[in-house]
């Protein structure tokens, strides 16, 4: 048997000498903040106001609460933050977006209700000096799922999103998107067949913007949402199945056929029944069984365009 060799290694300052490093070389620059020049805050004329800047693909640990199981989550929120700049203002002041996030997480994890990214959103235009804010979070959110037959349970996730707009002189605008997947089958394929038909996994994607009717205290957009998209396919999407569980969503897809242009009628239809929904947008994208691409359709719809 060989024996185990001992290597006798320089220590760590000699080995990061021997890889490259230097000593620091002399620093004539201030370190206290008071005397560092401030880029950012120079006013002068600089030709554009700017839309939005901030900061964006910031992942943050956030609590969101449900009207389904689980009542209460942990996740990780992905969350863009910006507000427009006149054209007199060099820059904006990025590091109030993490510092004040922190400060919203500091005693609990960070809330993801409406009312309390409303105030984050107001208070953050205050810090910054400027008329409006905006704050878009997207998510994965999670839900208990049980079996048709067997009642068993497992967790289903769709990706979920919230955008957050405070104007000074319009108040709030509040936009939320949902991302789920469900079975369809294919109408056409069942139609001309003497038997079977072929079905996909159906995305679909609603995103709508909310009246001030909506309460969340009452009610749940993401479960509004969900609902909208499986309640209308041909069958729901679930992680635990037992056999009778199967034979349920197998034939109950069977017996509800959808091509992409069924299902955004299906899900617009719903979504145009909801009170605390204005304007909103579904598009169901199908990876089709049969083809390498997909099928894809959508609709674009105002209420108060139409009334
Ligand atoms: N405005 C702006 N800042 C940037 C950009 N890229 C990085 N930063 C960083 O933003 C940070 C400074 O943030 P500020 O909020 O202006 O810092 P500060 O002036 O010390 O903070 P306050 O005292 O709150 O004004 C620095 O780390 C900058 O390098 C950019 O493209 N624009």
């Amino acid at each position: 048997m060989k024996e185990a060799s001992s290597k006798q290694l320089p220590n760590k300052s000699v080995r990061h000498k021997l890889f490259g490093s230097v000593q620091p070389g002399e620093k004539i620059k201030p370190t206290e903040k008071e005397k560092m020049p401030d880029l950012q805050n120079t006013k002068k004329d600089f030709l554009f106001d700017i839309d939005q800047v901030g900061i964006a693909n910031v992942k943050h640990p956030v609590q969101v609460f449900s009207k389904t199981k689980p009542l209460a989550q942990t996740t990780i929120g992905t969350f863009k933050m910006t507000s427009s700049i006149q054209k007199n203002h060099k820059g904006t002041n990025m590091s109030r977006f993490t510092e004040m996030m922190q400060e919203y997480s500091e005693n609990s994890t960070f809330d993801l209700s409406i009312a309390s990214l409303k105030t984050f959103t107001k208070e953050m235009a205050e810090r910054l000096e400027q008329d409006d804010n905006q704050i878009t979070v997207s998510f994965p959110w999670f839900f208990e799922r049980s079996g048709p037959a067997s009642d068993m349970t497992g967790m289903n996730h769709a990706d979920a999103e919230i955008t957050i707009l405070y104007e000074k002189n319009a108040g709030y605008h509040v936009t939320v998107s949902l991302q789920g997947t469900i079975t369809t089958l294919c109408p056409c394929s069942k139609e001309i067949s003497e038997y079977s038909a072929h079905n996909q996994r159906g995305i679909v994607s609603m995103k709508t913007e909310l009246t001030g009717e909506y309460n969340e205290d009452e009610m749940d957009w993401k479960l509004a949402l969900l609902e909208a998209a499986e309640s209308n396919a041909s069958a729901r999407i679930h992680p635990v199945l037992k056999r009778p569980d199967e034979k349920m969503v197998t034939e109950q897809a069977y017996e509800n056929p959808r091509f992409v242009e069924d299902m955004v009628r299906l899900v617009a239809a719903d979504l145009y029944e909801l009170p605390f929904v204005q304007k909103f947008s579904v598009t169901c994208q199908n990876e089709e069984s049969i083809h390498l691409h997909d099928a894809i359709a959508t609709i674009s719809y105002d209420k108060s365009l139409h009334n």
